[in-house]
């Protein structure tokens, strides 16, 4: 666990430290104030014990004799004052340090939160497409609130606490050694006992913990995510039982935790009500029942012990949790030490100017393999794309098309060979200028749950949205019927996943949204596959309107939409294996002839 703790320390950012260092001050003058306020109590105690020590030699009688009181009774109430004006300062210290500890734990995990954030938004394709988005947001909401809440905030409070704890035994120790040894003894050993009784169960628990709740959140994607799937087919019954069951397990876990760093308080109660009566046995016995003299003592070590003990059960429980959920950092320790080498000067410093070809794109003898796969899902394919013509990518299932796409859209980088427009290959540097001028529209298109102004500009703040190319967008697009249709046309709310709407109006939102920034190549993945046949020729009419105009790129299953394309290339294994016209490959490629006697 102290491995783990240096390695989150480790991952903190130099202003991050900075003020962990600055709270350190406040953490000590905390326990300076806390042991300012247990000795204040001493003299007042010895003075109600016995007035006649203000008659006396010390700086008790010094102080009675230069205050000037008329009676011991007066200077006594002044001095009450005075010690309720020590503990007053000792309160609002704790209160500021508290405040500030919370403060900066919540800060600090809030911001670890939003650095893992952006570093999975920075990540390529291939990770996205490879992972699992509820893990992410798994990660992002649940994980880094357990190190906020459960691993920095306690850590913060035990580090107050122990330093009080040190300050105010080394008082006591000087004060009476034995007194100090002994207390420190009997609280540490018990509270440690404890602990390491507890810590296998605690470290099982953090795991269960993280376990159930990625869980969870994968049945809550799944569940809502395919829930016609989960309706037509009934698995209500099957998605509940296995909620219900990580639940309770989560449920049961957490729980236990919380017991186990909060229960042992009573049994320590017990143990410390057991040392002052011990002690009060043993004061009476050495000082000879001598009350004037016990009291003020007793009082400090009540008084420390009513500071004491809180904190040694927060020491503990602060233990106890830590260990319960430092498996909430096992699992984002990876993704933290990749994103604090991020650096941050990225966001928002995109170059807006666009790199639009006047001649030709070219896949030139491009390989591609994704990671741990031996075989190639692109194997050297040459591929020209000519500006402004209409090209179609066909080919049996996993033959390599959408691979092919993601490289012409610059989303994943080939193994050999180049993307290349107008005879110059696209590197990282000038990649984003080509994208600038690409738009896509994806085989099934994610809609937000906003209004369809904000669909077509996805992304974007309202007040960042430019309406001139939202309506623009929407005439290329043919929404505008719908929008006529539509009561608040453009402010529409789409459902999620935009359930309310059509698939051809669905698909039109997603060409507009790909046409909104005026994209000069589009590129379709299928984009027509789920659509009725009337819908079908509606949007690729709104797609053949830009021939001629823009560069078009598009990959179908139904030969019928690639037939007016100027060409077509065939893939197969990762090979493009033909290309011509339709009629041209009806006529000469046996393949294609099989494909178009069946569409
Ligand atoms: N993210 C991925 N990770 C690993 N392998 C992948 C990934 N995506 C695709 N593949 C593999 O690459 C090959 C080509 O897949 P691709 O999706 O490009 O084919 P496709 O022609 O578009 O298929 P379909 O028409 O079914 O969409 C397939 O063997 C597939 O299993």
């Amino acid at each position: 666990m102290l491995l783990n703790i240096k390695k989150l320390y480790r991952l903190l950012t130099t202003d991050q430290r900075r003020r962990l260092l600055r709270l350190q001050v406040l953490v000590v003058a905390m326990a300076f104030a806390e042991m300012a306020s247990i000795a204040a109590i001493g003299p007042f105690m010895a003075v109600v014990g016995d007035m006649s020590r203000l008659e006396g030699e010390g700086i008790l009688g010094d102080l009675y004799r230069l205050h000037g009181a008329e009676d011991p009774t007066t200077f006594l109430f002044w001095m009450g004052l005075g010690v309720l004006g020590v503990l007053a300062v000792a309160v609002l210290v704790s209160i500021l340090t508290t405040w500030k500890l919370s403060l900066y734990s919540q800060q600090v995990g809030a911001e670890l939160s939003t650095r893992l954030f952006k570093h999975y938004m920075k990540q390529n394709w291939l990770f996205h497409s490879n992972g699992s988005s509820s893990e992410l947001t798994n990660k992002i909401a649940q994980e880094c609130r357990r190190i906020s809440d459960n691993v920095l905030t306690p850590l913060m409070h035990m580090n107050a606490k122990m330093v009080m704890v040190l300050f105010i035994s080394l008082a006591i120790f000087f004060f009476n050694p034995w007194v100090a040894l002994i207390g420190v003894a009997l609280f540490g050993t018990v509270y440690w006992v404890l602990y390491r009784t507890v810590r296998r169960k605690l470290t099982n628990n953090g795991n269960v913990i993280s376990a159930t709740n990625r869980h969870r959140f994968k049945l809550m994607n799944e569940g809502f995510g395919g829930i016609k799937d989960t309706l037509l087919l009934a698995r209500q019954a099957e998605f509940n039982r296995r909620f219900e069951r990580s639940s309770r397990q989560l449920g049961r876990a957490k729980g236990t935790t919380k017991a186990l760093s909060q229960a042992p308080r009573y049994l320590m109660e017990f143990v410390a009500f057991g040392a002052v009566i011990m002690l009060v046995l043993y004061l009476l016995v050495s000082h000879q029942g001598n009350l004037g003299v016990i009291l003020p003592i007793l009082s400090v070590y009540a008084m420390a012990g009513f500071k004491l003990l809180p904190a040694f059960q927060q020491i503990y429980g602060g233990l106890a949790t830590v260990r319960g959920n430092i498996a909430s950092f096992d699992n984002l320790q990876g993704d933290l030490e990749a994103s604090h080498h991020d650096s941050d000067g990225d966001d928002g410093a995109q170059p807006k100017e666009k790199w639009v070809p006047r001649d030709a794109i070219c896949l030139d003898n491009i390989t591609f393999r994704y990671p741990g796969k031996a075989e190639a899902a692109l194997d050297g394919i040459n591929l020209t794309i000519p500006v402004n013509g209409v090209v179609g990518l066909v080919g049996a299932s996993g033959s390599g098309k959408s691979t092919a796409i993601d490289l012409l859209l610059g989303l994943i980088e080939p193994d050999e060979g180049h993307l290349k427009l107008d005879g110059h290959p696209v590197t990282r540097s000038n990649l984003r200028t080509w994208q600038n001028s690409v738009g896509f529209v994806p085989q099934s298109i994610f809609l937000a749950d906003a209004s369809i102004r904000e669909n077509i500009a996805f992304g974007l703040p309202l007040e960042k949205i430019d309406d001139e190319k939202v309506r623009r967008a929407t005439q290329m697009a043919h929404l505008d019927e719908l929008l006529d249709r539509l009561p608040d046309g453009l402010d529409t709310r789409v459902g999620e996943r935009g359930i309310q709407l059509s698939g051809g109006q669905r698909q039109r939102i997603g060409i507009a949204r790909a046409l909104y920034d005026d994209a000069e190549v589009l590129v379709l993945d299928e984009a027509t596959s789920a659509l009725d046949g009337i819908t079908e020729r509606l949007v690729m009419q709104a797609i053949h309107d830009f021939s001629g105009k823009k560069t078009i790129i598009m990959i179908a299953h139904r030969l019928a939409t690639v037939k007016p394309c100027s060409c077509i290339y065939l893939m197969d294994s990762g090979r493009i294996i033909d290309s011509g016209t339709y009629d041209e490959l009806v006529e000469n490629n046996k393949t294609f002839q099989r494909m178009a006697d069946h569409a």
